[in-house]
């Protein structure tokens, strides 16, 4: 007999788990949740999503002050050091832990402090914090464990001056000058945000460009900018050794190269966490990357284990994970639920940059016709108040049906500004149309009108076909 019997046990308080857990309870079953860090959130709130977002908040805040001229009656330019920014960051995310407990008194799940470990299919050990081991079983078991950074042997961790994405948090000075392993999206958000610090930052990809999933206008973009804020991209490199020392770390690459910096910042990719859960115990197996299988209805190769969020691998983000979540509660109870298939990309970089649907080489590559209409944010008014004129809007639309196939944004806002054209372009036919952006009256000034004057541009040039 167990020490506690639930409906439904849900490991780790992620987007994905609290998502589970809050769903399954609304739908009237037992839940409760095991989360080993002795606060909910998840990797999200302490390491990930959250504390990246509001170290950016912080830099933008000091970018702005220190690059507008409203603020030079204030005084001149100004450094914050890494700490004192990460000081505001320190007290967001407490906010976000309180705001996420509160959803586990009023929805009536169980928490369970400790680590979970599955001994049969049906039935965990929780690893309490003082070493005690108490007992769950459940008739379904959400495995919502996340990821961690991946750290390949080859790189000292422990050395002082070597950060991942995790680590890089306690970080108690600020360095002159920082690499960055790892072009990828984790890689370009701390590259903008330690170089709007005033932090020389070489930034190694791996890749011919960067964030190749992005159309290529907005790759190109966002290279252009990252150079333009002191971030020196190097592209087709790859490490061959990592030697930290006493006054920082050098990088020897398969090149010929040598890099050296103040830091190193480790952004090569995740790992799922599954190598304590005892998945052996129950005959499932993680792949090579930690990462679990999961049929339509977000269930394992194990009858009544299913996995969401980062554990599953692609998306991995914070929106999919939440909607994962809710997604599997419903499966469980045998409910319509939705397969998370395509999220928008929304990047915080500077400038943020945000993209839903098809890119243009997409489109090219399928043979589609299809046109292009471009709105540049310099050239709209409530840019042009805000100070904010870096970015474009770009509509791809279908030459015959004006059907809308893809929207690619940067700049400020992007990832807000992308949902105008998600909704439109997430209708059935005729209703997703180009036309709209030109038959209904916007706010003004606002950075919708970029929809119209893109819509505009891309109209006339179908018509002049
Ligand atoms: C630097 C960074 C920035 C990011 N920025 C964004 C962004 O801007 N937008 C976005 O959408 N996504 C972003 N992401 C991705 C996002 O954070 C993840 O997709 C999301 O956190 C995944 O949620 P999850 O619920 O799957 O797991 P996590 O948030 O990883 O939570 C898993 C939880 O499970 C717990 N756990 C693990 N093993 C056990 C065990 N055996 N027993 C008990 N508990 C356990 C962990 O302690 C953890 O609390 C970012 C990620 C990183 C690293
Ligand atoms: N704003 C956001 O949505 C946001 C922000 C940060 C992180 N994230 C999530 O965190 C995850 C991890 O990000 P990351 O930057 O560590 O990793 P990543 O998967 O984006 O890749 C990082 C680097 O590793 C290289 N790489 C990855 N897989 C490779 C392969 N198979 N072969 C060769 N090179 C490869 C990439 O080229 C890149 O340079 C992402 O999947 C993303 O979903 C999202």
């Amino acid at each position: 007999m167990a020490d506690h019997q639930y409906d439904l046990v849900v490991i780790g308080s992620g987007p994905a788990g609290e998502a589970a857990a809050m769903s399954a309870a609304k739908k009237g079953l037992r839940a409760a949740v095991i989360e080993k860090r002795n606060v909910v959130g998840g990797n999200c709130t302490h390491k990930g999503t959250i504390p990246s977002k509001a170290l950016r908040h912080a830099v933008k805040q000091l970018m702005r002050y220190n690059t507008q001229h409203l603020f030079r009656a204030l005084g001149e330019p100004r450094r914050l050091t890494f700490p004192q920014v990460m000081s505001e960051v320190n007290r967001v995310i407490p906010r976000q832990v309180e705001m996420h407990t509160s959803f586990y008194a009023r929805n009536r799940v169980d928490l369970h402090i400790g680590e979970a470990r599955f001994v049969e299919a049906g039935k965990l050990e929780v690893h309490l914090l003082d070493g005690a081991v108490e007992t769950i079983s459940a008739e379904k078991v959400v495995i919502a464990t996340g990821s961690r950074p991946y750290r390949p042997e080859d790189v000292d961790f422990s050395h002082p001056r070597v950060y991942d994405s995790d680590t890089i948090l306690d970080m108690q000075h600020t360095p002159k000058n920082l690499i960055i392993y790892g072009a990828g999206v984790i890689g370009c958000e701390y590259a903008s945000i330690f170089a709007g610090l005033g932090v020389k930052v070489d930034l190694i990809n791996s890749r011919g460009s960067l964030l190749e999933f992005l159309d290529d206008e907005i790759s190109d973009a966002l290279s252009y900018h990252l150079r333009d804020i002191g971030v020196n991209v190097r592209h087709r490199e790859e490490y061959a050794k990592v030697i930290p020392d006493g006054r920082g770390v050098t990088i020897e690459m398969k090149s010929g190269k040598r890099i050296h910096g103040d830091a190193l910042l480790w952004c090569n990719g995740r790992t799922g966490n599954t190598q304590y859960l005892g998945l052996e115990e129950i005959g499932l197996e993680a792949n090579h990357r930690g990462q679990l299988s999961v049929d339509e209805h977000y269930m394992s190769a194990v009858e009544g284990v299913y996995a969401v969020g980062d554990v599953i691998g692609w998306p991995s983000l914070a929106s999919a994970s939440y909607d994962q979540g809710r997604a599997v509660a419903n499966a469980v109870i045998g409910k319509g639920h939705r397969i998370i298939k395509d999220a928008p990309t929304g990047i915080y970089t500077l400038p943020e940059i945000s993209s839903v649907g098809k890119t243009e080489s997409e489109l090219t590559a399928a043979k589609v016709p299809y046109e292009v209409g471009r709105a540049f944010f310099k050239h709209t008014a409530r840019a042009q108040i805000s100070g904010e004129k870096v970015g474009m809007l770009k509509i791809l639309f279908h030459i015959d049906t004006l059907e809308i196939l893809g929207i690619h944004c940067f700049g400020a806002e992007a990832a807000e500004i992308v949902h105008i054209g998600q909704a439109v372009m997430n209708q059935p036919a005729p209703n997703n149309s180009i036309e709209f952006f030109v038959n209904t009256t916007f706010n003004y000034p606002t950075m919708a009108e970029a929809y119209r004057s893109a819509a505009l541009e891309g109209l006339n040039r179908v018509t002049r076909l």
